[in-house]
């Protein structure tokens, strides 16, 4: 796309049964950067991300996607397009192992093993588990699975809903690592996440949500260094770490 943006959200509406949830969202996310997606519990955050990946249909508005409108696609078609989504619940499937919950996310069901070996030194407990069903797995484990299965295949953007919950210090690190690593493989990142600690030295680009829409976007260093702008969009006060 001419602007450098990779994703693009233009008037999005979303009706869930009689809730009007998405009131006109308007997101540019710019290729090859992370873009942090902020805001209230409710806000309507994981929605806008449903919406992205065609879990919920848009009533109005337009969403394209590498200069394609993917307003109408079905999931499948969005997936194949290029778009990789870790919802919040994380959708292990826990009567299958690791590895096989890996597998069914390759292509053809074969490994890359130079990127298996990538995922392996960022999460080494799914090595260590490779063979143990996904439901006997900790929260935090899982939490790796999800985002490794999402990146097994190389795609141009990762959708992640609050990867962080649950997670020992250590690991929030290696995920850390995780996504420079996939912005220095071109993969553009659009995080929901309310850890803000975790995302204000790792975003370039940031959008904050309230009430099924988008009230500010712009450069995550800026929103990172007004303490006041952060008090009016996230109701964070001075010297508060989260
Ligand atoms: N399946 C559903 N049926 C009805 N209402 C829903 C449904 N899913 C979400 N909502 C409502 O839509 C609004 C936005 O929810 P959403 O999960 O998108 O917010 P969020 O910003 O991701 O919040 P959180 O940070 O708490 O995860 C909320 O008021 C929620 O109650």
């Amino acid at each position: 796309m001419s602007d450098g943006s990779l994703l693009r959200l233009e008037g999005v509406h979303t009706h869930i049964g009689e809730y009007h949830i998405l009131q006109g969202v308007d997101l540019a996310v710019p290729r090859g950067a992370l873009t942090v997606l902020l805001g209230r519990n409710g806000a309507g955050k994981s929605t806008t991300l449903r919406t992205i990946m065609g879990l919920w249909q848009a009533s109005r508005g337009r969403t394209t996607f590498a200069g394609r409108e993917i307003t109408s696609a079905s999931t499948p078609e969005i997936a194949r397009a290029g778009i990789a989504f870790v919802p919040e619940d994380m959708g292990i499937f826990s009567g299958l192992t690791v590895q096989e919950n890996l597998r069914l996310a390759a292509i053809a069901g074969r490994f890359d093993s130079a990127r298996l070996d990538w995922i392996f030194g960022l999460f080494p407990a799914l090595k260590r588990f490779w063979l143990r069903p996904g439901g006997l797995l900790s929260g935090g484990q899982k939490q790796m699975l999800a985002i490794a299965r999402a990146i097994v295949e190389p795609r141009q953007l990762l959708l992640i809903d609050e990867p962080t919950k649950g997670l020992a210090p250590a690991i929030v690190d290696n995920l850390a690592q995780a996504f420079e690593d996939l912005k220095a493989r071109d993969t553009t990142i659009l995080l929901v996440e309310q850890n803000f600690h975790f995302v204000r030295g790792l975003g370039e680009h940031v959008a904050v949500m309230d009430d099924g829409r988008i009230v500010h976007t712009g450069a995550m260093a800026a929103l990172s260094a007004d303490e006041a702008l952060q008090a009016r969009l996230l109701g964070l006060h001075a010297g508060a770490v989260h």
